[in-house]
């Protein structure tokens, strides 16, 4: 088990071992048909892991859910059975709250409800050939949500002994990145196995850096197992290594060393990087007043690409909720549509747009007009012969292509006026111009929607769907931009792992409102609730740990600036609870006044 602080080199030595591995068992490994499991946080881990390894058959490289669900794919009657429990389980979690004394009338009514469709789900299920993982769980399409997998693999590797020995015999190494934030129930069941099989498990993490509150945070060392341990940062400059051993100070008092290093004429030279924290007025001119820090520390530290918001500028601005990106970008409404009392198969598909009513824009029509726009007539054709209703082979025998091909760039040409600079057609509009004109097939779900006078036809999230139709054209281009990460904005807990040259971290309690998390309360500059302190007073874990171990995560990211920007309604008392929290410098607080 390797425990160390932020930046220290985990994810570097994790990286050193599989290549270690390969030198010394590869050979054997391979021939036993054998591989070895690396789990990492996000895709994006997966990458930069394989591209540091390099990919072959010998790793598996993969984030939790897909390393669980490679492991259970193949068991599908277990797969059933717990399904059929989960959904038991379910109606049962509904009938204890409909019998408690005390339940409204109204409330009766919609369990009645919410009983009657998990019982429908629960003959559907029996009806599924085959689970698949996919967004969002619906059971009775036969489809898991990352949440079920997350149950579900360990819930069989606890059940069956057979599960266990296989995954030994098919992965004699299993080593777990970012290891704080794994399920415990996962933790658990990599224990069982090693408890018994010959396995070698390596956890990699830091007890500080746990950011979700389903993480498993320090993991218990077992008889016979050995802790690591590593005292330095290699990548924080030295000023930002100052402020991130205050914040973690409080935490568990861990204090590293040394700092990020380069070589100058042959010698070896600390890098002193800056840190700065404005506390500045939460009113509405949040996005202007970025603007102007970032203008302001370009000034100040001779680095014009603090104002890039190009990929390579390696510029960050660091929101706790992807709703602050999206304000600042332009689709907010989208955002809102997609995410306020939505089910949760919409809600977690915005920040990549897999949700269902976004993918065609995502996937075809606006891919559709940049290649339009740039002339690209191949990529037109390989959507349009992928997905358009009009050139199914079917539909074209007999039938010359050439006028079909004539009405379809007809309709291109429409689309692209639609979804032109400055248009006021909204995603309604959109759709039907393309129902109309079978440019792409369309999801079935999109049919009740377009009609004229559209009706709640009782569908799950039917008004998140309608309130999304809503919105302007040019919302969609904005969260395209959002998805294809050509925005310097990235959300607080999506950066774990990830370092930048430039990193901005914007703390707005008020935009936010989120109540896991608190910088006035953290800051001093805010009350605490009678819960928070009752937390506290029980040294349960609060609202000022998570919100200090977050703030570890996003300072402890920059390799070169970091800046912090406080927006609070009461700037004076921000001003002064920052300056007895001593976590920056004296001389790097600022206020609105220094952005001129
Ligand atoms: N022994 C080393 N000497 C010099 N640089 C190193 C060393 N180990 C790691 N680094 C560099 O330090 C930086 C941080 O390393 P890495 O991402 O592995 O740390 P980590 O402990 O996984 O970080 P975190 O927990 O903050 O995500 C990287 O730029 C890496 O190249």
């Amino acid at each position: 088990m390797m425990v160390a602080g932020a930046g220290s080199g985990k994810t570097t030595s994790l990286i050193k071992a599989l290549a270690h591995l390969r030198e010394t068992r590869g050979k054997a490994l391979r021939r036993a048909g054998q591989q070895i499991a690396c789990i990492t946080y996000t895709e994006v881990a997966v990458g930069e892991i394989s591209a540091d390894v390099g990919v072959t058959p010998l790793f598996h490289i993969s984030t939790i859910h897909s390393f669980l669900w490679s492991v259970v794919r193949s068991f599908q009657s277990d797969i059933a059975a717990w399904v059929v429990s989960r959904i038991e389980e379910k109606i049962a979690e509904k009938r204890a709250h409909y019998d408690k004394p005390g339940t409204r009338a109204a409330t009766k009514m919609r369990l009645d409800q919410e009983i009657v469709g998990l019982e429908a789900e629960l003959e559907a299920v029996g009806r599924v050939e085959k689970f698949t993982y996919g967004t969002g769980s619906r059971y009775s399409e036969g489809i898991l949500g990352h949440d079920d997998i997350l149950k579900l693999t360990p819930a069989c590797v606890e059940k069956h002994h057979l599960l266990r020995e296989i995954v030994a015999r098919r992965f004699p190494y299993i080593f777990v990145d970012e290891s704080q934030d794994t399920q415990p129930a996962v933790i658990q069941a990599l224990r069982q196995i090693a408890s018994e099989q010959p396995l070698c498990v390596g956890f990699f993490g830091d007890p500080m850096q746990k950011i979700y509150g389903t993480g498993a945070g320090a993991i218990e060392l077992l008889p016979g197992w050995g802790e690591i341990t590593k005292p330095e940062n290699f990548r924080c400059p030295t000023s930002v290594l100052g402020v991130i051993n205050a914040v973690r100070a409080p935490g568990d008092g861990l204090v590293q060393t040394r700092g990020r290093t380069v070589t100058v004429d042959g010698e070896e030279q600390s890098v002193v990087g800056t840190v700065n924290i404005f506390i500045l007025p939460s009113d509405d001119q949040r996005t202007a007043r970025l603007g102007a820090v970032r203008a302001w520390l370009a000034a100040q530290t001779g680095d014009g690409l603090w104002t890039s918001d190009m990929r390579d500028g390696d510029v960050r601005l660091l929101v706790l909720v992807h709703r602050m990106a999206a304000k600042r970008l332009g689709f907010a409404s989208l955002y809102s549509a997609l995410n306020d009392h939505a089910p949760q198969s919409l809600s977690e598909g915005i920040a990549d747009g897999s949700a269902w009513p976004l993918r065609p824009f995502v996937q075809q029509l606006l891919p559709l007009i940049v290649a339009s726009r740039a002339g690209d007539q191949f990529t037109i054709m390989s959507i349009l012969r992928a997905d358009s209703p009009c050139l199914e082979p079917e539909r074209l025998r007999g039938q010359a292509v050439a006028p079909v091909l004539v009405a379809l760039q007809h309709a291109i040409e429409q689309l692209a006026t639609l979804l032109a600079d400055g248009s006021a057609a909204t995603a309604r509009d959109v759709l039907r111009h393309v129902r109309d004109t079978e440019l792409v097939a369309l999801d079935d779900r999109f049919a009740a929607h377009l009609m004229d006078d559209p009706v709640d036809d009782g569908a799950e999230g039917f008004g998140n769907v309608a309130a999304f139709l809503e919105c302007n054209v040019g919302e969609l281009w904005a969260h395209r931009k959002y998805i294809l990460e050509e925005s310097p904005f990235a959300t607080h807990h999506g950066v774990k792992g990830a370092q930048f040259e430039r990193v901005l971290v914007v703390l707005d309690d008020e935009e936010a409102s989120y109540n896991q998390y608190s910088y006035g309360k953290y800051l001093g500059y805010a009350p605490l609730s009678d819960t928070d302190k009752a937390n506290i007073a029980e040294g349960k874990e609060s609202v000022l740990d998570r919100t200090r171990r977050l703030f570890y995560v996003c300072c402890s990211r920059a390799v070169k600036d970091l800046a912090v920007v406080l927006f609070a309604a009461d700037v004076a008392a921000a001003r002064s609870a920052v300056v007895d929290a001593k976590l920056f410098p004296a001389a790097s607080h600022h206020g609105v006044e220094q952005l001129g």
